[in-house]
């Protein structure tokens, strides 16, 4: 199995217990142009402030596409159509570990609302808006890889 990204030089600790880990469905919306949402995480959240795509925690029964609907329809009130299992990456963050579910959406019905008051942008590479969360900047390299982009896909963060 490949080892989780370890988030902001955060130390796993070795020989003690194993962390459970939380399951996230996330989505990443895609408009013909190719361009991608991101949202920006709402005040009082872990990280807030920071950029990612929209999502958030699967709930006990619910599948990866249940999740997913229901956090894009609470948090941006659009109903999405069908969700596109794309890649899974864990990430060692210090207040958790995280399985993240990336999948694909191509189509929604219902207009952009922020709910949670964030911020949202549609992107290209580079990606323009900063921070970046670090559990997201790996679906960046991915686009690299698929779009044939070379070069940096967003501002790194400060040093220190
Ligand atoms: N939504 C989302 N979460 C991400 C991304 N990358 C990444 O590491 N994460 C992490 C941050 C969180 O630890 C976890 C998702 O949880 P969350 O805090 O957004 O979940 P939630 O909306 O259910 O929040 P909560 O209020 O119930 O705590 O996944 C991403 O691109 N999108």
């Amino acid at each position: 199995m490949t080892q989780p990204l370890v988030a902001d030089g955060h130390r796993p600790r070795e020989g003690g217990p194993a962390r459970a880990e939380v399951q996230a469905a996330v989505g990443v919306l895609l408009r013909p142009d190719g361009a991608f949402l991101l949202t920006s995480r709402p005040a009082g959240k872990v990280y807030a402030g920071y950029w990612e795509f929209p999502g958030g925690k699967v709930e006990p029964g619910e599948s990866v596409e249940q999740a997913l609907r229901r956090e894009l329809y609470e948090e941006l009130g659009i109903t999405i159509a069908a969700a596109q299992p794309w890649q899974v990456e864990c990430v060692d963050y210090p207040h958790a570990l995280v399985r993240l579910h990336f999948c694909k959406v191509h189509a929604w019905t219902g207009e952009l609302q922020m709910r949670e008051g964030q911020q949202c942008s549609w992107e290209q590479l580079p990606v323009q808006v900063k921070p970046v969360l670090p559990g997201t900047v790996p679906v960046l390299a991915w686009f690299a890889a698929e779009r044939g982009f070379a070069g940096a896909t967003h501002e790194p963060p400060p040093a220190g």
